[in-house]
């Protein structure tokens, strides 16, 4: 079963939508990125349908310097939609039931940080959170919901799955559009080979991947930290090993016997690079096949050209590919050759094609790329990885008819 979307919500209502603004924050400053440019669509449809809208979102989390107010995300929002944004310093108190009150048709108000509240962080079951003071304050305030806020889906935070119990609900364009692309994945059968390139740093985020997937995915373009691993793994002195604490070192201990089981039952699935690239004593990029790697001097920032062109070959020719990490340190322009020539290779053929994680994802705004070459680009992190992983999401389920909550 599934959910209702905008295009069956009346117009001229009053709106409360949860969007995931979550952005990094710098000295203080909130820097602008996707997610307040994939949710104008929602909020754009919103007003442009007549509601009064308000908008629930969070920033950091009590504790960490990227625990601020939403006033600058007023400011941002307000500039992608090219219409005013209120910023509300309150969540549920007088001051928002005020603002509320006041909203005329076509008008937005950004409602305060809800992890500023108390309700808001516990982990908790969507019936419980039904019943706290911000969903039975607010719920009573307004005709419908909207869940926009995939990326935080994963998380059982009251305003994520509280609000659907208590009210009509509705997803929103992100909800919906992350939903279907991320989930197909897992879900859907394709005609011919299926790519996954594998990269990045958070090798166990991408190696847990790999396994949930390894009967469906034929081909694991290896790159970044995580091909380095599996270089290792089969015999390669390749990986920083200066101390105990290196990163590929414990990164190399916690995702051993995964790593062991993929190369002992999926061999021919594992999609090696063959040369990598490196800073050389003049800082410039060099490259060397993997056969020659005879110690672990360096630290591998790429794949080497050969690599890519191997892996732009086999992407281009697969019928569904989904990317999860960069293949090297792209946002330095010396290492960027084998992300940039993969995800064009991906961009130019007609396959269904998904790329994910926040940081991966920036490569194609940074190098110009047109993110409609793309099926779907995620703007989600920890999201990505539960759908990829066949995990469902709590925030999408309870916006779904046949819900059990
Ligand atoms: N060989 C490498 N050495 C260091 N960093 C790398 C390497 N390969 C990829 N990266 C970095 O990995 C990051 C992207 O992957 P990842 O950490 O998995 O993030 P995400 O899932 O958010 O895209 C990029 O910022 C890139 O610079
Ligand atoms: O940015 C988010 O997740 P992500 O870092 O996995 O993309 C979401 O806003 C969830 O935030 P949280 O991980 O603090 O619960």
């Amino acid at each position: 079963m599934t959910y209702r979307t905008l295009d069956e919500l009346d117009e001229g209502q009053r709106v409360l939508a949860r969007l995931d603004l979550n952005s990094p924050v710098s000295v203080g400053v909130v820097e602008d990125n996707r997610r307040f440019s994939r949710h104008v669509e929602t909020v754009r449809d919103l007003v442009e349908d007549g509601h009064r809208v308000a908008l629930l979102a969070h920033q950091g989390r009590p504790g960490r310097d990227t625990f601020v107010t939403l006033e600058q995300h007023a400011d941002i929002l307000a500039d992608h939609l090219d219409h005013h944004v209120e910023y509300v310093p309150d969540t549920y108190g007088q001051t928002a039931l005020d603002a509320i009150e006041h909203l005329d048709a076509g008008e937005v108000v950004l409602l305060e940080n809800v992890r500023m509240t108390d309700d808001e962080l516990p982990e908790r079951d969507p019936v419980e959170h039904a019943d706290s003071a911000l969903v039975q304050t607010l719920a009573p305030e307004f005709d419908a919901f909207v869940g926009d806020a995939y990326s935080a889906a994963h998380r059982k935070h009251a305003s994520i799955v509280g609000f659907p119990l208590a009210m009509d609900s509705y997803a929103g364009r992100v909800m919906a559009g992350e939903y279907e692309a991320n989930s197909s994945i897992a879900t859907r059968d394709f005609d011919g080979e299926v790519t996954m390139v594998a990269g990045g740093t958070k090798a166990t985020d991408v190696i847990d991947v790999m396994t949930a997937l390894r009967d469906k995915v034929d081909n694991f373009l290896l790159g970044g930290v995580v091909g380095e691993l599996f270089l290792r793994a089969v015999g390669y002195d390749v990986g920083r090993d200066i101390d105990e604490n290196d990163l590929y070192e414990s990164q190399w201990l916690a995702n051993r016997d995964q790593i062991t089981d993929l190369i002992e039952n999926h061999p021919s699935d594992l999609v090696y690079p063959t040369d990598l690239a490196y800073a050389d004593g003049d800082d410039e990029r060099a490259e060397v096949t993997v056969a020659e790697v005879k110690n672990k001097d360096h630290d591998y920032l790429d794949v080497g050209t050969d690599t890519a062109e191997q892996f732009a070959d086999i992407a281009a020719n697969s019928s569904a590919i989904f990317v999860k990490g960069a293949l090297g340190l792209f946002e330095d322009d010396r290492f960027n050759l084998g992300t940039v020539r993969v995800l064009e290779a991906i961009g130019e053929c007609d396959s269904f094609s998904v790329v994910g994680g926040g940081d991966t994802s920036r490569a194609i705004e940074m190098y110009g790329m047109d993110e409609d070459a793309f099926s779907h680009v995620s703007i989600a992190g920890g999201a990505y990885i539960n759908a990829l992983t066949g995990k469902s999401l709590p925030g999408v389920e309870v916006l779904k008819d046949d819900s059990d909550w």
